[in-house]
């Protein structure tokens, strides 16, 4: 059977008494539900005078001039009133912005009003052409329009309520204060020579409410979707006649019997198009819930009831997972986001179909739409909605993540977004923090306390074993926490590692031997490799994406550490240790506490930090993980909690998600029901370790590129910053007399302090700037080689005159190298997890953190075998540049794009 184009139906028999032909009508308009959702109908009571008058006055208001129109712009309003440009709207993905200017009118609400004051859908007053010849005309014919719209809707739902064998006026509560939008369209003829498949008047969509009226002029263009046959039908236009069709909301009330179908407008027809859509939302507050007669006897409703508000906003919030972004101005994707937020507009929740119904289309491998994708540029015109991050990043993370989860992902971006920077990130922002410190307690504590130790200790061949073991530890650990946060999850790592470091740190202090201090070191660094790598990925996970660059100033809480350590290493290591000649004979451990002191307090401080994080702060599970893991309802749970700590509104219902499921064709999550046991949680994703999936870090040319890099930089980072910073001191030791070494020693700590708190905090302003992440990484990482360089061959020059120049010219050399690559490293940290989705972050990030403590091994095998001398630095210069270097090549930035 070939396709057949919607039926015209005579809808003048509803209104007569022939029961007979009612019944034919209502059969007629059944058998268009259920097939595409679409018919034309002509006998109805709108007078077709007024239908011209209208028209008249669509094709008047759009010939003014562009000043006079844009004094009307929707902007000027969060209420989706007035007028909209032409190319604002992209409803398909990969195609150009849509070929068509608008104009939005509604109920005349006031802002007294309870519809406005709930922002129920769009409520508001109008805005009107003031200055506009006959504006009153205008609006008097507008209105007039409009409610016949409104009866002649009610009529429609009394014949689809028929259809369903339920009385005419089923839909009675359903339509009183119901909420409706007439939006008056444009076309443009398209240039002759306009690619076919770019081209639009307006993309392929679906509309949102229930339904929609549409009045076309006498131009063709409409066109519906056949999924049946694959093509696309025209919908000629008839005089006087309405296209009807159904929407979103519709297709959901009736268990999706009823179909909400596609269509598109190409205006080939070199002259003017003009039409006027109603679209049909209903009363707000009315709850959608299953119809009758939509299933089976004893089957489940396929959705929860919701109500047209949610319905409706819910796909609108949903809009802004499709990550629209309205650029007005060249501003970055995620300050354009923040602008979108504030709009309430059909606009987006139209773009989600567009999203949507792509990514429908690709299910059912139909190939409707074009995958052009590339050809867009992001930088299409001034006041365009375009998708910047999402189509960018859907091309590069490609069939790694689901379309389902990438864009369940990007809605809760937006309710990050929404939250907003508050209470809660600034104090996950601390006890993050605890991670960076601790990580430095340990790694620069086994340093302070071993001379010690080797004093005291029997049979201790080499004292820099211990290191070897913790290094392992730290290896076996990178490894194990980040991998597991994509298997159980981020809050294991989170909770464990500090209590585990806490615990065996306290505990060396009562260690005798120096194989137990060896394998306690080893569970230390096994604690302490997660620490890092997950801690920055919750914080990534929590923080609005207008914020993400704060992960970049994490990497200051290092200084705390540092500063901590020394000062214990002041306090008990100078005071309570034996003598550097003593041996284990003449070492007596009554005179040897200082790092059993030193221990006992970074260990407790560990246990504080522990306490603070799980007992007062109490984080929850990230939600993209839950996300990840089919874990819906408790995302849902999870983003709210956060909204509440911020003192802010819910954003996230479950349904927003559910609304992906349906249209990516994935399983419905149900609500509590799969909220799983935790041991069942654990069974569960503990399977999956037997088969790590490198592969999806890898599932395209990009990713796999971007993968290597990132990892190829992280090692090469674990050689080259210990080199510099475990040598350098060793390096000037060997050079410099005693005196002067010491004083060296202080010099660089403070240098280091402050430094380390300044070049995070300043590469966190200078990442989030049109620099982005890949240039200040390569710009700094080069920077710093050539000033090791610099300040390498500096000081071997002015060896002699060793003190003085210090604080001259190559002591810049060095702060410059130092500050450069602590930016560079700071960067990397917050680079790597936020340039992988969540699902593989873990696992990106814990092999990335692996790889560097792989480096850290090899620089001191290297500084061993060089002993101590100036090639270390060298090595590490090299190092450095190459690290810039390869940075250069990584295709993907991050900078304007919330992590998905
Ligand atoms: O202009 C048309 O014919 C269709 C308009 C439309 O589909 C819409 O605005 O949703
Ligand atoms: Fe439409």
């Amino acid at each position: 059977m070939p396709a057949e184009a919607p039926p015209i139906l005579d809808f003048s028999v509803f209104y007569g008494d022939d029961e007979a032909a009612k019944l034919e009508l209502t059969a007629a308009v059944k058998k268009c539900c259920l097939h595409n959702g679409f018919f034309q109908i002509i006998g109805h009571r709108v007078p077709l005078e007024l239908q011209e008058k209208v028209l008249e006055w669509v094709k008047n208001f759009f010939a003014q001039p562009q000043e006079e129109k844009d004094r009307v712009h929707k902007d000027s309003n969060t209420w989706n009133r007035g007028y909209e440009r032409i190319g604002s709207q992209i409803l398909e993905l990969g195609t150009n912005p849509d070929l068509k200017e608008g104009y939005f009118i509604g109920e005349e609400i006031s802002t007294d009003h309870p519809y406005f004051l709930g922002r129920k859908l769009n409520s508001g007053p109008n805005v009107w052409p003031e200055t506009m010849l006959e504006v009153d005309d205008f609006r008097a014919t507008s209105m007039e329009y409009y409610s016949q719209m409104h009866a002649l809707a009610r009529d429609v739902l009394a014949v689809i309520a028929q259809t369903l064998d339920l009385k005419d006026d089923y839909f009675r509560e359903f339509t009183t204060g119901a909420v409706a939008t007439l939006r008056y369209l444009h076309y443009p003829p398209q240039p002759a020579d306009s690619d076919e498949k770019l081209a639009r008047g307006i993309g392929a969509h679906t509309d949102f409410g229930s339904v929609t009226l549409l009045m076309q002029g006498d131009v063709d263009g409409l066109q519906v979707y056949d999924k049946e046959h694959n093509e696309w039908l025209d919908v000629v236009p008839v005089k006087g006649a309405y296209v009807v069709n159904l929407g979103n909301m519709f297709m959901r009330w009736a268990n999706d019997r009823y179909i909400s179908n596609l269509h598109r407008v190409i205006n080939k027809s070199g002259k003017e198009r003009y039409s006027v859509p109603f679209f049909y939302s209903g009363n707000p507050d009315y709850v959608i819930d299953c119809l009758p007669n939509c299933r089976e006897e004893g089957q489940a409703p396929k959705y929860p009831p919701t109500t047209v508000m949610d319905c409706v906003g819910g796909s609108y919030k949903a809009s802004y997972g499709a990550a629209k972004v309205f650029k007005e101005q060249p501003k970055t994707a995620l300050e354009t986001m923040n602008i979108v937020s504030s709009f309430s507009s059909y606009i987006y929740y139209y773009t989600i179909q567009a999203q949507l119904i792509h990514t429908k289309m690709d299910y059912e491998k139909k190939n409707v739409s074009s995958s052009a994708g590339e050809n867009m540029s992001p930088e299409t015109e001034i006041g365009t909605v375009v998708d910047i991050g999402d189509e960018r990043t859907r091309e590069f993370y490609g069939s790694s993540i689901s379309d389902s989860y990438r864009m369940k992902s990007e809605i809760v971006n937006q309710c990050m977004e929404e939250i907003g920077m508050g209470r809660y990130q600034w104090e996950l922002f601390v006890v993050s923090g605890f991670g960076w410190i601790t990580d430095n307690f340990w790694s620069q504590g086994i340093g302070s306390i071993q001379p010690s130790v080797a004093l005291e200790f029997t049979g201790v061949t080499n004292i820099t074993l211990s290191s070897v073991a913790y290094y392992a530890g730290l290896i076996f650990g990178a490894f194990f926490w980040g991998t597991s946060a994509d298997l159980i999850g981020r809050k294991p790592a989170f909770n464990a590692t500090l209590i585990i470091g806490g615990l065996f740190g306290t505990a060396v202090a009562g260690l005798n031997n120096f194989t137990a201090f060896c394998i306690f070191w080893t569970i230390i660094g096994t604690a302490a490799g997660g620490n890092v790598p997950v801690d920055s990925m919750i914080f990534l996970e929590f923080v609005p994406g207008s914020h993400q660059y704060l992960l970049t100033a994490l990497s200051s809480w290092w200084m705390l550490g540092q500063v901590i350590v020394s000062l214990l290493s002041w306090v008990f290591l100078a005071n309570f240790s034996c003598p550097t000649d003593s041996t284990p004979a003449t070492c007596k451990r009554s005179d040897n506490m200082g790092w059993r002191y030193t221990m006992i307090t970074l260990g407790a401080m560990t246990l504080v930090f522990a306490f603070v994080r799980i007992a007062i702060f109490k984080m929850p599970e990230s939600p993209r993980y839950l996300i990840s893991k089919g874990r819906d309802a408790e995302a849902v749970d999870a983003v709210n909690y956060i909204a509440r700590r911020n003192k802010k509104p819910e954003p996230l219902t479950l349904e927003m998600l559910q609304e992906v499921d349906r249209v990516t064709g994935g399983e419905i999550k149900a609500g509590a029901t799969t909220k799983l046991t935790r041991s069942a949680i654990i069974k569960e994703n503990l399977k999956d370790f037997k088969s790590i999936n490198y592969k999806n870090l890898f599932a395209n040319a990009q990713l796999a590129r971007h993968t290597s890099i990132i990892w190829l930089i992280w090692l090469t980072i674990g050689i080259a910053y210990p080199l510099y910073f475990n040598f350098i001191p060793t390096y000037l030791a060997k050079r410099f007399t005693t005196n002067s070494s010491l004083s060296l020693t202080y010099r660089n700590y403070c240098i280091q302090s402050i430094v380390s708190v300044f070049g995070p905090l300043s590469a966190a302003v200078l990442v989030n700037t049109r620099l982005g992440r890949r240039w200040m990484l390569g710009a700094s990482a080069i920077v710093s080689g050539i000033f090791l360089f610099a300040y390498t061959a500096a000081n071997n020059k002015a060896g002699d005159l060793a003190f003085s120049c210090i604080t001259g010219l190559f002591g810049n050399f060095s702060k410059c190298a130092l500050y450069h690559l602590v930016v560079a490293y700071a960067i990397m940290y917050a680079f790597t997890p936020e340039s992988f989705p969540a699902p593989h972050r873990g696992t990106a990030t814990g092999t990335a953190a692996t790889l560097l403590r792989l480096g850290g091994i090899c620089a001191s095998l290297i500084g061993t075998y060089t002993n101590f001398s100036v090639a270390p630095i060298y090595v590490s210069a090299s190092l450095w540049i190459v690290v810039g270097i390869i940075s250069f090549a990584l295709p993907f930035e991050t900078h304007g794009r919330a992590a998905i």
